[in-house]
């Protein structure tokens, strides 16, 4: 982490609480970290939780800060953009938010070139996050290592060449924590129905997931022949697959993938007009 970087975020949620507590104790003296939100409980929580300074509105902080995060919805970003306009010079933009096109949001920073959009996800509070970035045609060699090392700082990045790219990121890891934790959700129930603790179910799923994760990061085998090698012939694993194949499990998840993928683009159409 470049020593006493300044980062301003743009909205107090639920992505930039992840980033802001991922970072808090990653930073470098010197450095700190302000949130400007219009919702005096999200930033109570995050002053309280994490220490950071904050502001209901746009301010002289932000207008001196290295790095801006832009982390509100897709919907409120155009109105932010026209906000943080006048306070803008030479400060590192980065986009967390999914669909708005790095184009529209230069055009509403006022010609602003030094952007970066990133698609962050959640594990990022625990510094165990992916990132997917797309680097705007006005970002400096330095500007880029600073994005890097902001979200690097919170787990890894994937730098993509085709910002078009970053609504397939969207799809599978800035959403996908949400798929992991709906699977956890089934395992948690089938567990329950079975007999298990709600303790025990929680244990074994959740450990089942980080488990066969982190084999799966470790082994240099493709994760078709892991999952073959857990499936004994005729088998209990045999008995779960056959029965997912026939409810077309497979089919559902890359169809609801493609789905994430396409309301991005809508996204970046229905907010990106002028
Ligand atoms: N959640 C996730 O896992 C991920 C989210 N993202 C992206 O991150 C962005 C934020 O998502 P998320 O954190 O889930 O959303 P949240 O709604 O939790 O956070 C947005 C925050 O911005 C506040 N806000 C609204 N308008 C303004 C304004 N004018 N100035 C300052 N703050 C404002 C909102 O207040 P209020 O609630 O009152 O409107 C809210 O507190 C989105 O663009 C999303 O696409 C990207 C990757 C993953
Ligand atoms: O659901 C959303 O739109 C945001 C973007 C990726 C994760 N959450």
């Amino acid at each position: 982490m470049q020593t006493e970087m300044k980062i301003s975020f743009i909205g107090g949620g639920n992505m930039a609480a992840a980033l802001i507590g991922g970072l808090a104790g990653r930073l470098a003296a010197g450095a700190n970290i302000h949130v400007v939100d219009i919702n005096a409980d999200a930033l109570a929580r995050l002053a309280q939780r994490f220490g950071v300074s904050s502001a209901h509105a746009i301010d002289a902080q932000v207008a001196a800060s290295d790095v801006i995060v832009l982390a509100v919805k897709p919907q409120q970003m155009r109105e932010v953009a026209a906000q943080l306009a006048p306070h803008l010079g030479k400060q590192l933009v980065l986009s967390i938010a999914a669909g708005i096109r790095g184009a529209d949001l230069s055009r509403w920073l006022g010609g602003h070139g030094a952007i970066v959009r990133t698609m962050p996800n959640t594990p990022a509070l625990v510094g165990r996050g992916i990132t997917g970035m797309a680097a705007l045609p006005g970002v400096s060699s330095e500007q880029r290592n600073a994005a890097d090392a902001i979200l690097k700082a919170v787990g890894d990045t994937v730098w993509l060449d085709d910002e078009t790219l970053i609504d397939p990121v969207t799809a599978v890891s800035g959403s996908g924590p949400a798929y992991v934790f709906y699977f956890i959700e089934a395992m948690q129930q089938a567990a329950s129905e079975m007999g298990l603790s709600a303790e025990q179910g929680r244990r074994l799923a959740i450990a089942t997931f980080t488990g066969a994760a982190e084999l799966a990061a470790q082994s240099d085998e493709p994760v078709s022949v892991l999952r073959e090698r857990v499936t004994s012939k005729g088998g209990t694993t045999y008995a779960a697959l056959t029965s997912m194949d026939a409810s077309g499990v497979k089919e559902a998840i890359v169809k609801a993938m493609h789905a994430a993928a396409a309301r991005g683009r809508e996204l970046g159409e229905e907010f990106g007009k002028d």
